[in-house]
């Protein structure tokens, strides 16, 4: 429960009017009129789709006491308390802060950005943090660790008031920090907005949402949010081998900040502490390499392959030195861990002559880096076979991109549906086919039959990518859902090749 002049006071608004019968605590904050109940704030957000406002009615009907609006209507109902603000979703943010007692204040919020990596990396900062003795939440891609419990989540970073209800839990369940994956519609949308930041953490920045933000530019500067959020006393690792890191490093509104690259920066990192790798080895089952941050040398190996992922494992390492933990003791604490479910995970096949990778790579960058990664590792003489599609009702730019990438690097591939969406799967295709100028292809818009396809092509030491879905356990078509996992329909194919294999060697 609130009292309205506290709420008031926190959302300063432009207008105000209170309800006739006088002041009524709130119960309840909401910016969807139908989780509207007696007692409820509604917030009328003016979106992409639609606008809150034409909904206000429905809450009143549904027991709304207050209404937050950027338009105050010609005639208010007298019944309720009418609050005008600049923009409904910072008010939002502001008001859900201020609901669960702003919680992230007691906590060392370490945000990341950018377009890939996001969740590798936050789950690994979380990893070593929690390994080293600092009790450490978790918000990301699918699933949050509130301390004590797992939560599945639908938003990469959630609104307002779910990200502020966890970490009221993680407080109360003893965390004294959190990672979190910060996207850039979250940034945009104010979702983010009242969290004080002791890191932020910039991956990279290559062609993804651009459906959303227009341009690079745009997409660029929402990231950038980021970084002019960071506490005074805070940290910041960007990286300093991608162009855009010097954007980050501009807007750094914190004290220590961090260059990480794997040969030399390529923009002046003035003043930054420089993090490098070199001397790297990379191998199917892992990787490793030579550290120094801030004059610190190290030597770490990890079990994931690919030179993205020794730049994704720097910046966990960078993180851990910012947060107090010497890069020896990090690179101890990582060793054995094993990558994020669905990034770069191998299927079993009990013989180990064919491997089967499933990988969430779903933009041009990552199917680049995961193809360039896998062509570094496969043996000798042997093919690179990949299975991919592309989204529905997002940005269709990746497609033909995506195809191209696909045909320039791998020896065979498979192009099929992922996560259609409202779209039809095969102008999907069409778009994605439109990117390859040479080479054949196969399409077959059931995925799980391509995903056969491709292992029945396999020919012992051959490597199959299949990417996209990663760690995703549905499939999207037609407004419904229904459950598939690339692991699990691999998982069978090989074991039915395996079978038919013993059965002609008999
Ligand atoms: C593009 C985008 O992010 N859109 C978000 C945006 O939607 P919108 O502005 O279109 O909202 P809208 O549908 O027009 O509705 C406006 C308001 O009317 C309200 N409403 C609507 C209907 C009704 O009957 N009553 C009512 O009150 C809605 O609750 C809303 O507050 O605001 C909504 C609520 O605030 C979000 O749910 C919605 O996320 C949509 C569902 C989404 O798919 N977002 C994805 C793209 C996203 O956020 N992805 C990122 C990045 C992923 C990554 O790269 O990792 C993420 O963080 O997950
Ligand atoms: N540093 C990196 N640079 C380029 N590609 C990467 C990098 N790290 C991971 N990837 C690729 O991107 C895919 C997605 O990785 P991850 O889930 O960590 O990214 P994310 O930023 O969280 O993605 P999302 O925006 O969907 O949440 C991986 O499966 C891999 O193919
Ligand atoms: N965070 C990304 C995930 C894409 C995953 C891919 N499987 C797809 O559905 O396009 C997005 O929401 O655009
Ligand atoms: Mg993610």
């Amino acid at each position: 429960m609130m009292r309205i002049d506290e709420f008031v006071r926190i959302l300063e608004p432009l207008d105000f009017l209170p309800a006739r019968g006088g002041a009524v605590g709130i119960g309840q904050l909401t910016a969807d009129s139908r989780q509207v109940t007696a007692g409820s704030a509604f917030f009328a957000v003016t979106g992409y789709v639609t606008d809150g406002h034409r909904f206000i009615a429905d809450a009143i009907g549904a027991g709304a006491v207050v209404i937050v609006c950027e338009r105050l209507p010609d005639r208010p109902d007298g019944r309720c308390t009418w609050i005008r603000v600049g923009s409904c979703r910072r008010a939002l943010s502001k008001a859900a802060a201020a609901w669960y007692g702003y919680p992230a204040a007691s906590l060392k919020v370490v945000g990341v950005t950018g377009t890939n990596g996001k969740t590798t990396t936050a789950r690994l900062m979380r990893e070593l943090f929690t390994a080293c003795g600092i009790r450490t939440g978790y918000i990301g891609t699918g699933l949050a660790m509130t301390g004590d419990r797992e939560l599945p989540l639908e938003r990469t970073t959630p609104e307002a008031l779910e990200l502020h209800a966890l970490f009221r839990k993680m407080v109360d369940s003893g965390c004294e920090s959190v990672v979190m994956e910060v996207s850039s519609h979250a940034l945009v949308l104010h979702r983010t907005d009242d969290i004080p930041f002791y890191g932020a953490v910039f991956t990279n920045l290559t062609p993804e949402h651009l459906d959303f933000h227009g341009t690079m530019d745009a997409y660029g500067q929402a990231k950038q949010l980021l970084f002019g959020q960071v506490a005074a006393d805070g940290f910041g690792i960007v990286n300093a081998d991608d162009p855009r890191g010097a954007m980050m490093a501009d807007a750094f509104t914190g004290s220590d900040l961090y260059c990480t690259t794997l040969s030399e920066p390529v923009f002046d990192c003035c003043g930054a502490a420089i993090a490098r790798a070199s001397g790297i080895e990379t191998r199917m089952d892992g990787s490793r390499m030579e550290g120094m941050i801030a004059g610190h040398a190290f030597t770490a190996s990890f079990m994931l392959p690919g030179r993205y992922n020794v730049m994704n494992m720097l910046q966990v390492y960078a993180a851990g030195y910012a947060m107090g933990i010497e890069p020896a003791r990090a690179a101890e604490a990582l060793c054995r861990v094993p990558s994020v479910k669905g990034r770069m995970q191998r299927v079993s096949d009990a013989g180990g002559a064919l491997s089967v990778i499933v990988d969430y790579a779903h933009t041009p960058d990552a199917l680049q880096k995961v193809l360039d990664a896998l062509d570094e590792v496969r043996p000798e003489g042997s093919r690179l076979i990949v299975v991919f599609g592309c989204g529905g009702d997002r940005d269709r730019g990746k497609r033909p991109e995506m195809g191209r990438i696909a045909a320039a690097c791998a020896d065979r591939v498979i192009m099929t549906s992922d996560n259609p969406r409202g779209e039809d799967p095969d102008a999907i295709l069409d778009e994605i086919s439109a990117g390859v100028t040479s080479g054949s292809f196969i399409r077959l818009r059931d995925r799980a039959e391509a995903i056969r396809c491709g292992i029945f092509m396999m020919r012992p030491g051959d490597v199959l990518l299949v990417a996209g879905k990663g760690h995703e356990e549905y499939q999207e078509a037609c407004g419904r859902k229904v459950h598939f996992s690339d692991s699990e329909v691999a998982q069978q194919a090989l074991n039915e090749r395996m079978r038919m294999h013993e059965k002609t060697s008999t």
